[in-house]
């Protein structure tokens, strides 16, 4: 359960830019129980409900639960729903590879990719799952620990003497690649020292643990090359990507099989080291790109961490060397290319482009005099189309078109301008919202014709509560007027099981303000409804959007479910069903160190926890930008109960959170989690209904 009375904790540095940007709080977490994003337990409120003729009964609903969920908090990664469903084939860059370079089994065969494998760290898990769940594992220390970081560097301004240094001069790679039998580090230990741009115990914790979760080692075989990772795949690091294994180095452009390979079976005729991936960063003023025709400089000469200018020859080792065995034995390299992005934390954003080959290598006098080692490497035919340029996608402000068309805002601002930009993006309303939020919510309709906005209802950013539901006034929130992780007589912290509470920063600035009710929008990042060409409408992300990150609030009409009983078809009902949660019938119970939390809301609500849900929340013809995101078997977002002004469950408010790190444009998804079968029409035959989120493993139906 999230209880969100509590004080926000005060300014630091980086998470204050995520504070800025509405995120939440990651910094107090427990210790005890190790990293998590944020408090857990949240219940599950149940997804849209769609009712016709009859609502499911409670048993049926337990049933549903185990079938299919809304995603669970993030440290729930690893015991993440099986999918038995039937997966569908993908074109993927493995297959493209396979046809020039056969792969060979180290661990991953070949077509494992698509099938449910079975092993300790992933049982019945594609591959795509398995990276999507160390991306959230990652995401999770990372934060928690650049947080642990920031608190002491707080605490350092106070007492430097507290402070633990955050500037570190040590050559970080040493410490995390394995030594030799000798006890060297030979072959991927950086020469240089550097100064860490991230805190450096950060970085050691988020490696240790996860090279403990054992999840490095079962990502990559480099030879199978990118099973789970599609051409388009972001990331916002390049710890994600040694996280995930899709490049093992920190530093280095060029990743490679060392020699070690050279005993393992299947690999007898290959000259090592081999490469495996590159980065392009467009540090080497030789480097050349033309997307599908690569010129790539080599590795070495160069001063990374200062003015990237190359200061000495380059010789044909390592990296280099890796290479010219590429070309020599026709393997296939991995493209990263990296290009600025503000919106990323580590303001760069890297884009996988598939499969190229190296064919050509040579060595010349580089534009700063020195020798360099030269390689030309062309894209693999038969990959999905490059995307990116595609990617550089900057997020203006959002644009405001006077439009003629109902429920639409009209702007004094000039005609020509706006129709102009209404032609070119088939806008069809500025802002759905009318104003109600912080952020306009944009329309776009690329599929109809004529194109045609949103309609067939109010919108609302709050949400409406009729007369005659009362709402309880019991306030049970902290009275924290700092930082909730600092004090141990935090009311929410105790009440979550330990786990720091949701809190945002609008509401500490509301409280700090002496304001008891803040006027914060329902949704905290910038969003447009857009129409899909098989969901009806959906909605997607323009900012590039953290794990944890609160996306908005399930706004409609509050209702008893009785008063819906019997309702011929509404597609935007959401019941409020916390406690079958935390009660674990959907599998939460499973997780480490939830007990005290179930237990002690068990214990309030006992006598509730065999009842059905009582309310729930109609969006149908009052909502949210909530009431548009559409279901998906592998969602992004993930939902939980929120309790801010009351302590009833049952009345608890529903908010969606980003699972993963979102990247713009993506369009955003929950699990509705409807159980097949158990829709029923008013003649009482089960309705089907076909469900198309394109995921990897999608169930084929929503219901
Ligand atoms: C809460 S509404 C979502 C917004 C809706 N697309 C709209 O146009 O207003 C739920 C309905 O959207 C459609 N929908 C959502 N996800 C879908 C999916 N993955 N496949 C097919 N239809 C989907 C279904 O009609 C569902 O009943």
């Amino acid at each position: 359960m999230v209880v969100s009375d509590a004080v926000a904790s005060p300014s630091r540095p980086r998470s204050a830019r995520y504070a800025e940007k509405g995120y939440p709080n990651y910094a107090e977490l427990d210790a005890r129980r190790g990293p998590r994003w944020r408090s857990d337990g949240g219940g599950r409120a149940k997804k849209p409900e769609v009712r016709r003729g009859r609502k499911r009964r409670r048993g049926e609903d337990v049933e549903a639960a185990a079938v299919g969920k809304v995603q669970p908090p993030i440290l729930q990664a690893e015991e993440a729903v099986t999918q038995e469903h039937g997966r569908k084939r993908r074109m993927t860059d493995a297959t493209a590879a396979d046809k020039v370079f056969p792969l060979i089994e180290d661990g991953i065969e070949d077509g494992e990719e698509e099938a449910a494998s079975t092993d300790e760290r992933g049982v019945g898990k594609n591959w795509r799952q398995r990276v999507k769940e160390t991306l959230r594992m990652f995401s999770t220390n990372y934060l928690h620990f650049v947080q642990e970081e920031q608190r002491r560097e707080e605490a350092g301004k106070q007492d430097p003497k507290a402070s633990r240094t955050i500037k570190c001069q040590m050559p970080l790679a040493k410490q995390h690649h394995k030594r030799g039998s000798d006890g060297s580090t030979r072959g991927r230990t950086p020469k240089v020292k550097h100064t860490c741009t991230y805190p450096a115990t950060a970085i050691h914790l988020i490696f240790f643990s996860v090279l403990q979760l054992d999840r490095v080692s079962y990502a990559w075989n480099t030879r199978s090359m990118s099973p789970g990772i599609d051409v388009g795949d972001q990331f916002y690091s390049r710890a994600e990507m040694v996280a995930i294994g899709i490049h093992s180095h920190w530093l280095n452009g060029i990743d490679y099989m060392g020699v070690k390979y050279r005993d393992k079976k299947g690999y007898e005729n290959f000259a090592f080291p081999l490469a495996t991936c590159i980065v392009l960063s467009g540090k080497y003023a030789d480097d050349f790109d033309k997307a599908n025709e690569i010129i790539y400089t080599g590795e070495g000469g160069n001063n990374l961490f200062g003015n990237c200018q190359q200061q000495t020859a380059q010789t044909l080792v390592r990296g280099n060397l890796a290479l010219k065995n590429s070309k020599d034995n026709g393997n296939p390299v991995r493209v990263i290319r990296g290009h600025v992005e503000k919106s990323s934390y580590s303001g760069k954003v890297y884009t996988y482009d598939g499969l190229y080959k190296v064919v050509d290598y040579w060595s010349e006098k580089g534009v700063e005099g020195h020798l360099v080692f030269k390689y030309r490497l062309k894209r693999l035919e038969g990959q999905p189309p490059l995307t990116t340029s595609q990617v550089l996608f900057t997020r203006g402000d959002v644009p405001m078109p006077i439009s003629e068309l109902p429920g639409c805002v009209t702007l004094s601002l000039s005609y020509q301008f706006y129709s102009l930009l209404f032609r070119i993006l088939r806008l069809v309303c500025g802002d759905i919202s009318n104003g109600q939020e912080n952020f306009p919510i944009p329309a776009t309709n690329l599929v109809d014709n004529p194109p045609v906005p949103p309609s067939g209802f109010v919108y609302s950013k709050s949400l409406k509560i009729p007369k005659h539901i009362n709402i309880p006034v019991d306030r049970i929130g902290c009275n924290c007027t700092g930082d909730c992780s600092t004090s141990d007589h935090c009311l929410c912290a105790k009440r979550n099981g330990t786990a720091l509470p949701y809190v945002s920063t609008q509401r500490k600035k509301a409280k700090q303000n002496g304001s008891k009710h803040n006027n914060v929008g329902s949704h905290l990042v910038n969003l447009q409804v857009f129409k899909t060409e098989s969901k009806g409408w959906g909605v997607r992300t323009w900012d590039t959007i953290l794990p944890g990150a609160l996306i908005c609030e399930y706004t409609g009409v509050l209702k008893r479910t009785t008063e819906v009983e019997g309702l011929l078809e509404n597609n935007y009902l959401f019941d409020i069903d916390c406690l079958q949660t935390i009660k674990g019938l959907d599998g939460r119970e499973q997780r480490a160190g939830s007990e005290l939390h179930i237990a002690s809301l068990h214990a309030e609500h006992e006598s509730e926890a065999s009842q059905a849900p009582e309310y729930c929340i109609d969006a149908g013809s009052v909502g949210n930008i909530a009431r548009f995101i559409n279901h998906s078997c592998q969602p992004n977002l993930f939902i939980q109960c929120v309790l801010s002004s009351h302590s009833n469950i049952k009345l608890a408010k529903i908010m969606l959170f980003a699972a993963d790190t979102i990247p713009p444009l993506q369009e955003l998804s929950y699990d509705y989690g409807y159980r097949l079968d158990s829709v029923t029409g008013a003649n009482g035959q089960i309705v089907k209904l076909a469900c198309h989120c394109g995921a990897a493993g999608c169930r084929k139906r929503l219901y």
